[in-house]
């Protein structure tokens, strides 16, 4: 498949290691992934769905004990232990390459190797990179085919001589999570991961090189890999203008890729394209704009709360072609369901863990966590621009998360550096996307904590020197939160489609053409700027849902100072004056 020495010669270490009975090249085409496809449902990994109602679709259960992302388990492992930072778990390269040498000695003795070479980001694009992914999951395989540009396309991107590219290896060993881990040494271009089978932790060109490495090399080459949706406003006029948001894992990316503007909109001609659901690599182009390209070539989405209603995209894009990882299995029909597709559970079903379920007895179906693989060519709203070589550019910035309380509706930074502050201090409520508690409120900067391959503090420094290179070309930053909660629990801003109306006032902002109050924390829209025709909220609620707390941002502020504490001298000087900054206009 390639003449590409540096490729062929890591292959070889690497076979020599794991010691495999066969060895598959995924060239891309349409036959070989038919073959996989039926070993996959051969052995068991795989089950297909109804061929009418969910053609092309298949369905995966992981182990009980695998289904999210480790973020205890998940390493960056660079020469110095500074350069990995305070918020990264870190070994010692050596020790840790001679402990995962143990745990993938003979690991695929009567498996299969496939070899996966894939592109992120559009082939033929300057942006692209290349990873080669080896890998001993048939379930690999189907998804990476769906989530990246993979086989000879890939290789041809990467040529014969060059040694960029990402080495990936892959094993299920054994499932045991006692020996799992997610490891990366960004210095090598390298990444292992072992006795894991679930997305986040397996699909290496997504958060483990898309993001850890990426936003490694990103720093090196002054560009940005961030945990960012991409999507294109477009206006009555026909005008598009194009928006990046951070949110934490299950906080709302897709959903708002993805959106459906609410009826008054709709009928004035606003339409929203998706460009991207999860990763965005940010360079400035030639025009000293900043330019986005989505690295991915579909959507790993969360299924629990996809429905007709909340996202009729995300859900048309998974009617075909398809896999489902941990949802229920309907035996009537031979289809899927999970939590908030519709008020009809199936009465004949299996459950995410593979037991039959009874949906009266108030136990989960799906797993809150379990996911769809869909191709992004089936999204209804996919962008034209998806496959651009050289992007869409970028007006808005967004930052978001969960909080109950805290962070008002929207607000505007004042500047590009005090929109890295807001970023940097940003703290969302935890969810199933990790392993671990759910609901506790921790501080994620710009939802890359756990996304982050080196120190973060240099990382809020390279944002700060980016910004300074866009100059006043940079686009304008904003923090939103639709997760506000009154006394008895209730989200009290309907979110979804209705994002639409702070979307459009964020546009507004960029273009001059809206204004602004000034708090101790940012620029607030005037209430009568948010469209509410057609919504059943008061202008009060709005004003709560705007409302500062003197108080609780007080708690922030303390909150901020200790977590800043952690990063000690690489913290940049601008983000503590930012900080003295904002305790400041609280005592005013
Ligand atoms: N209340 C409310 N819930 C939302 C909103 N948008 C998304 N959600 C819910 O949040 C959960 C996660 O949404 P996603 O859009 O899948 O989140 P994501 O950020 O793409 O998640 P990852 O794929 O883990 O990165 C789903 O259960 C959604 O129903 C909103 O505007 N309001
Ligand atoms: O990586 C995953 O497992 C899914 C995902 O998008 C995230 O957690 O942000
Ligand atoms: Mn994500």
């Amino acid at each position: 498949m390639t003449k590409n020495k540096n490729v062929l010669e890591w292959i070889e270490e690497m076979k020599a290691l794991v010691q495999p009975d066969k060895v598959v090249w995924i060239d891309g085409s349409e036959e070989q992934l038919k073959e996989i496809r039926n070993i996959s449902l051969a052995c068991g990994e795989m089950e297909a769905l109804n061929e009418e109602k969910l053609p092309g679709c298949l369905l995966h259960r992981t182990a009980i004990n695998d289904v999210a992302r480790v973020e205890n388990k998940t390493f960056i492992c660079s020469r110095k232990k500074e350069d990995a930072g305070p918020t990264n778990n870190w070994e010692d390269p050596k020790e840790m390459y001679a402990k995962l040498r143990r745990l993938f000695d003979g690991v695929m003795k009567g498996r299969t190797m496939y070899i996966i070479p894939y592109c992120m980001g559009p082939i033929g694009s300057p942006f692209s990179k290349v990873g080669i992914e080896i890998t001993d999951s048939t379930y690999v395989v189907l998804n990476m085919d769906i989530m990246t540009r993979v086989g000879t396309d890939a290789l041809k991107q990467l040529g014969d001589v060059s040694n960029d590219f990402v080495r990936g290896l892959h094993s299920k060993a054994d499932i045991d999570e006692d020996n799992r881990y997610i490891v990366h040494f960004p210095e090598d271009n390298a990444i292992w991961s072992v006795n894991s089978g679930y997305g986040g932790n397996v699909l290496l060109g997504k958060k483990c090189f898309a993001l850890r490495i990426a936003s490694y090399q990103a720093k090196n080459e002054g560009w940005m890999a961030e945990h960012m949706l991409i999507l294109g406003l477009e206006n009555p006029q026909g005008e598009i203008k194009y928006v990046c948001a951070a949110f934490p894992s299950a906080c709302g990316k897709t959903n708002l890729a993805m959106l459906i503007p609410p009826e008054v909109f709709a009928k004035k001609g606003y339409k929203v394209w998706t460009v991207g659901d999860d990763i965005a690599w940010l360079r400035p182009g030639p025009d000293g704009r900043l330019w986005a390209i989505n690295p991915e070539n579909g959507f790993f989405g969360v299924a629990p709360g996809t429905n007709i209603k909340s996202n009729p995209n995300a859900l048309a894009s998974t009617r075909k072609n398809t896999i489902f990882t941990n949802v229920v299995h309907n035996l009537d029909d031979n289809t899927v369901w999970w939590e908030g597709l519709d008020k009809n559970p199936p009465k004949n079903a299996v459950n995410w863990k593979g037991e039959k379920w009874d949906c009266t007895d108030g136990s989960k179906g799906a797993h809150p966590n379990s996911r769809f693989t869909a191709p992004a060519i089936n999204c209804p709203c996919i962008s034209s621009e998806f496959n651009n070589p050289q992007g869409v550019p970028i007006s808005a910035i967004v930052f978001g998360g969960r909080r109950a309380k805290t962070a008002p509706l929207v607000y505007q930074a004042r500047s590009w550096e005090h929109g890295v502050f807001v970023g940097s201090t940003m703290a969302s409520e935890t969810t199933a996307a990790a392993a671990g508690a759910v609901g506790v409120v921790r501080r994620d900067p710009m939802a890359m904590l756990p996304f982050c391959g080196y120190h973060m503090g240099d990382y809020f420094q390279h944002w700060l020197d980016m910004g300074k290179k866009l100059g006043d070309k940079a686009p304008k930053i904003f923090n939103v939160n639709w997760f506000r909660t009154d006394d008895e629990g209730h989200f009290i801003w309907p979110g979804f489609g209705d994002n639409l109306r702070i979307l459009n006032w964020i546009i507004d902002r960029c273009e001059g053409k809206a204004d602004a109050v000034e708090t101790p924390i940012g620029y607030e829209p005037k209430p009568e700027d948010i469209n509410l025709e057609g919504l059943d909220i008061s202008m009060d609620t709005l004003k709560g849902l705007l409302n500062v707390d003197i108080s609780l941002w007080k708690e922030e502020v303390a909150g901020i100072k200790e977590f800043y504490g952690k990063f000690g001298d690489r913290l940049p000087n601008e983000l503590k004056e930012q900080l003295a900054k904002l305790e400041a206009n609280l005592d005013k």
